[in-house]
Order: C-alpha cells, then structure tokens, then sequence
C-alpha cells in the first residue's frame, strides 16, 4: 500500500474500514480458499492441538477452517479472556456441542470448564486474529495487547518447542511495514487465501 499512515492506531482503523467493505460472497470465497490452504500445511501433520478463534468484526470467517480441522481430528482450542489476570488469555478446548457465552467484546467463547483448559505449553499451534501484518511477519492486533501479553517471553521465531504461531488474514490486511513496539510478538508464518508467508 501507499504507505503514509504510519501510527498504529490510524492504520489499526485503516486496516479494519478495507475489510469491513469486502461484501458476503468475498468472505465467502476468501474463507474457502483460506481453509483449503491452511489444511494442506504440511506442517499441519505434527499438529494436533491447535488453538483458532471465532472470527469478529470482518475477519475472515474461520469456521471453514475449523470444520476441516474437526475433519483431520485436530483437537480445537478457543481463547478466553482470563478471568484473573486481566489482559491475558486462556485456551479451552472446543467441540460442536461446547456450551459458549459472549465476553466482553460480543465475541463467543466457550464457557469456562477448567477440565477443557489447556496451558499454553501443551498447544502445538496458535492461529492468531490480526488486523493488520508485513512481509517481516509483523502484527498489528485489535489493540489490547492480549495476544502478545499472554505470549511474551516466547520468541515465535526461535522457540524449538510449541507451540508453534501462524496468523491468519484476508491479503488486504496486508500494509508494506508496521510500526513495531518492544512488546510485539513477530509472526513466523502467515496465511491468507492467496498465499502462505513463512518468514
Ligand atoms: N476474533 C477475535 N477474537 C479475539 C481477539 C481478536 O482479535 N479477534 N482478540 C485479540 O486480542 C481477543 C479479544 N480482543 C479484542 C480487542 C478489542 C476488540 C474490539 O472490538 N474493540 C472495540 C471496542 C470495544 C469496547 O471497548 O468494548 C473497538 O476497537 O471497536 C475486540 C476484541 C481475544 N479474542
Ligand atoms: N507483554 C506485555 N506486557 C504488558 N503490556 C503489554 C504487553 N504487550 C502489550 N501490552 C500492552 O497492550 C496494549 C496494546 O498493545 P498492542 O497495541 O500491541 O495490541 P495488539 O497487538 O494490537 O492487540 P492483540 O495482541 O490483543 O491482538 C499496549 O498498551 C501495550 O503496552
């Protein structure tokens, strides 16, 4: 993109009013390309815990993806906002029959049980929202830090163990550099319905 927008909030808002004007039938098409190509991943295979989040306010439609991961017999993780440590996130396990609730952004999530909780640890891949991204695999998020809050400490790039990041997005979202805070936690991959980014 032409980029003259530089600070984040105006290119967070930017970025949120491009793809809030893509109509039903682009959502659709973009959704069904997305899932096709994020479930041929091959790095999918050593996969079996893989968190993924409902999609809001014109992000792509994850649903596609996530019924053909139930179909691979991928176990699907949901985030929750934790209900302690404000700020942060939690994973809790997720199947068609999971009993949900709305948080605090009108965003379903499932209820909490801590039964289905898993820790981070035991994740083997987070798909992560995000509003806007650049080829470096740099995130812009919905700005409340939740993300790179409940994954700081943990260098995506270099981590030998899980899990593993990938962002998700429609190739719109995509802006030539986003301006990065210390506190940002770089993507090493990033699939939109035209392409796989791996950084
Ligand atoms: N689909 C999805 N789920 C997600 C995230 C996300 O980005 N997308 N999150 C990623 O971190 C967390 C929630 N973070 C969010 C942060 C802000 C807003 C939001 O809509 N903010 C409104 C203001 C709402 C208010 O103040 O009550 C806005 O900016 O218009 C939504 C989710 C966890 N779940
Ligand atoms: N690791 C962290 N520790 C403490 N505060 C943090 C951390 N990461 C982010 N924050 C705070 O969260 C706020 C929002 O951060 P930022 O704008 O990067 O969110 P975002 O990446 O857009 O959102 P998200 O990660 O939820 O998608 C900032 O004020 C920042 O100071």
């Amino acid at each position: 993109m032409n980029n003259i927008v530089t600070s984040r909030t105006e290119l967070r808002q930017l970025i949120r009013h491009r793809r809030q004007q893509l109509n039903p039938s682009q959502q659709h098409q973009a959704a069904q390309a997305l899932a096709g190509r994020f479930s041929q991943w091959p790095e999918l295979s050593d996969c079996q815990h893989i968190a993924l989040y409902l999609s809001n306010d014109s992000e792509l439609d994850t649903w596609p993806l996530i019924h053909a991961l139930w179909q691979q017999q991928k176990n699907i993780y949901l985030p929750l906002l934790h209900p302690f440590t404000a700020g942060h996130l939690i994973f809790q396990h997720f199947l068609p029959n999971t009993p949900m609730r709305s948080n605090q952004f009108g965003i379903p999530e499932p209820d909490w049980s801590c039964p289905d909780l898993i820790p981070l640890s035991e994740l083997d891949l987070i798909v992560t929202p995000l509003v806007a991204f650049d080829e470096q695999g740099n995130r812009l998020g919905m700005g409340g830090g939740f993300y790179d809050r409940t994954l700081a400490g943990f260098s995506a790039r270099t981590a030998a163990g899980s899990p593993r990041l990938v962002g998700i997005a429609h190739d719109c979202q995509q802006v030539e550099r986003i301006p990065v805070e210390a506190w940002d936690v770089p993507l090493p991959a990033i699939c939109t319905p035209a392409r796989f980014f791996l950084l």
